[in-house]
């Protein structure tokens, strides 16, 4: 699938609506009777296929095609309503509410307030990422072997053939010269005169066109997410898509998967009618409605594995804003397109780029009213640079009063010294990089440092979470994968200890965080569990 590019429009003078009427995006033409959608049922319904797929974001998408390619039929269901590139607007705040659970005002619980946010439409988060592409680190796997007793299950021996055609389908690749754009170009300058390894980041990018706006639902479909790729492409080969449809409970009989129950979820709060969707798995149901859902919907289904719901990880991220004499113009480029992996493995950090549209960036800029608008009008002139830690700590996910997750996790001190560490680097980078200001964001550190000797106010900056401005989009574990029963949820063949056909293809499963962006090793390692099950169902017939 190629991307569709309108002609006679120059990158850099995007229009508000840079949807052309007369394109076909991947998602414009998909199989008629394709997709059941909830918002719209009147009745209760009742189906069977061979496989369900719960979730259709990156391990749910992958895992569906995977499946319906080899010949069995496929229902997904997902909780979101299917969001179409043609009405991507670039209103941030509307974007959120229709796109992101629970119009992003989620949080983990815990000793600092972090906000988390997810994708909750066809797609999942990939339709509000920002498409960065790491393949998982070999001294990440290499853990998981030895200390996990992974052994060769998720080695790169075997994730190998599933990165590369994953790249293939999804267009990875490094981001194009004219759509660097100044925020990500000054970072890469910087980190070069400092001899830190760094680079344009590689990307699941098939002609972007630097609109800034992968936050919010790219308007070109250049951005390969799931529901302009995987998603389409398992409904052509056969699968069919229940959305706004959510998954209450798998179905277990005699030790076995053998459904679930969904209902249908509507945008309007005042609509009574919530349908039944019950639908039989013949072959296996496979979860990957998220690390924080999945354990959520094992727990109602009556799983108890011991494990369950401990051993939750994340990425905490935050970002810092530069204000520079020269236009920096956030507002074209690459959403994120510059990073630098030089602190991962030393300092438990990776930097990054992100360019933010102004209602986000309020949110780093220091002062309120007046102050805060007039701050605003510098809007041009600010370059935001932003960490992402490998954090220690290890919190829990059960489930909350009405039908939502309750998630608790406390930084570690550990965790605080890399983010200070972050932060500082982040600081003086910004400051070298020609910076008039720097805004840390950093509760204990003054809110506008003017001068690079300010940098150690970071470097020695409070002890405590609560201070930092922190925000979770990486989510692992909580469901993790191993040998013993006694010690995981998951096995090595990705079903659930004790339960025959029910598998877990998410980073739940992910024994530990990564320290770089998961979307790529999500997905793979839902290709391999999805080829495995495959197969599985195959020798099953043969047999
Ligand atoms: C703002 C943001 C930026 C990010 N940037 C990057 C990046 O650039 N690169 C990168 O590698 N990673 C990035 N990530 C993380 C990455 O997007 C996620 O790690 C990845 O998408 C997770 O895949 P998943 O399939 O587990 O979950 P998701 O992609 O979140 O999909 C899960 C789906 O399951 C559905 N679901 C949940 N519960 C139910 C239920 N009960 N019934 C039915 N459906 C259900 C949800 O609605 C959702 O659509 C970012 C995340 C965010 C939020």
């Amino acid at each position: 699938m190629s991307s569709p590019s309108p002609e006679g429009e120059q990158p850099g003078v995007e229009s508000r609506s840079p949807q052309a009427a007369n394109l076909r995006y991947p998602d414009d033409d998909v199989p008629e009777d394709s997709v059941v959608d909830g918002e719209t049922l009147s009745r209760d319904i009742e189906d069977s296929f061979d496989f369900i797929v719960v979730g259709s974001g990156a391990a749910g998408a992958v895992a569906a095609h995977v499946l319906a390619a080899a010949g069995h039929s496929v229902a997904i269901v997902e909780e979101g309503p299917w969001v179409k590139t043609r009405e991507f607007g670039a209103d941030v705040h509307s974007a959120f509410q229709r796109l992101i659970r629970d119009s992003a005002m989620q949080a983990v619980e815990g000793r600092s307030f972090l906000p988390l946010l997810q994708g909750r439409c066809v797609g999942g988060s990939t339709v509000v990422n920002s498409a960065i592409a790491w393949r998982t680190p070999d001294d990440v796997l290499d853990d998981w072997s030895e200390r996990f007793g992974l052994g060769d299950t998720l080695s790169m021996r075997v994730l190998e053939p599933h990165f590369t055609i994953l790249e293939r389908d999804l267009s990875v690749r490094p981001v194009a010269d004219d759509v660097v754009g100044q925020n990500n170009g000054l970072f890469l300058e910087q980190a070069k005169n400092d001899g830190y390894h760094a680079g344009k980041m590689r990307r699941y990018d098939a002609g972007c066109r630097g609109s800034g706006r992968c936050l919010s639902g790219c308007p070109t479909a250049a951005k390969r997410g799931m529901s302009v790729t995987y998603v389409p492409m398992a409904l052509a080969a056969g699968a069919r898509i229940f959305t706004s449809c959510r998954v209450d409970q798998v179905l277990r009989a005699r030790g076995r998967a053998t459904g679930i129950v969904a209902r249908s979820t509507s945008s309007d709060p005042w609509r009574a009618t919530k349908c039944r969707v019950l639908l039989h798995a013949r072959k296996g149901v496979l979860l990957a409605a998220s690390t924080i859902q999945t354990p959520v919907i094992l727990r109602r289904s009556g799983v108890r594995a011991a494990a369950l719901g401990e051993h939750f990880q994340i990425h905490p991220g935050l970002a810092l804003a530069g204000k520079f004499d020269r236009p920096v113009r956030m507002n074209f480029g690459a959403t994120q397109g510059a990073e630098s992996t030089h602190f991962r493995r030393t300092h438990r950090f990776k930097l990054e780029t992100i360019s933010l549209p102004p209602e986000l960036v309020a949110a780093r800029i220091p002062g309120a009213g007046h102050e805060l608008t007039q701050r605003l009008a510098d809007y041009g002139h600010l370059a935001v640079w932003a960490a992402q830690v490998r954090a220690y700590a290890e919190g829990t996910v059960s489930p909350a009063w009405g039908g939502g997750a309750r998630v608790r996790l406390t930084l570690t001190e550990a965790d605080v010294v890399a983010t200070r560490s972050a932060c500082a680097t982040l600081a003086r980078m910004l400051f070298d990089a020609g910076a008039r200001e720097v805004w840390p964001g950093i509760h204990g550190v003054p809110s506008i440092l003017t001068s690079p000797d300010d940098v150690a106010r970071i470097a020695e900056g409070p002890l405590d979470p609560r201070a930092y401005s922190y925000i979770a989009t990486h989510l692992f574990g909580a469901a993790r994968m191993g040998p013993d029963a006694r010690s995981s949820t998951v096995g090595l063949n990705f079903a659930v200890h004790g339960t025959e056909a029910l598998y877990v293809i998410d980073s739940s499963i992910f024994p530990t965080n990564l320290g770089v962006n998961p979307q790529h090793s999500i997905m793979a390692i839902a290709r391999l569990a999805a080829t495995r099950i495959a197969e599985k169902a195959a020798s099953e017939i043969a047999a």
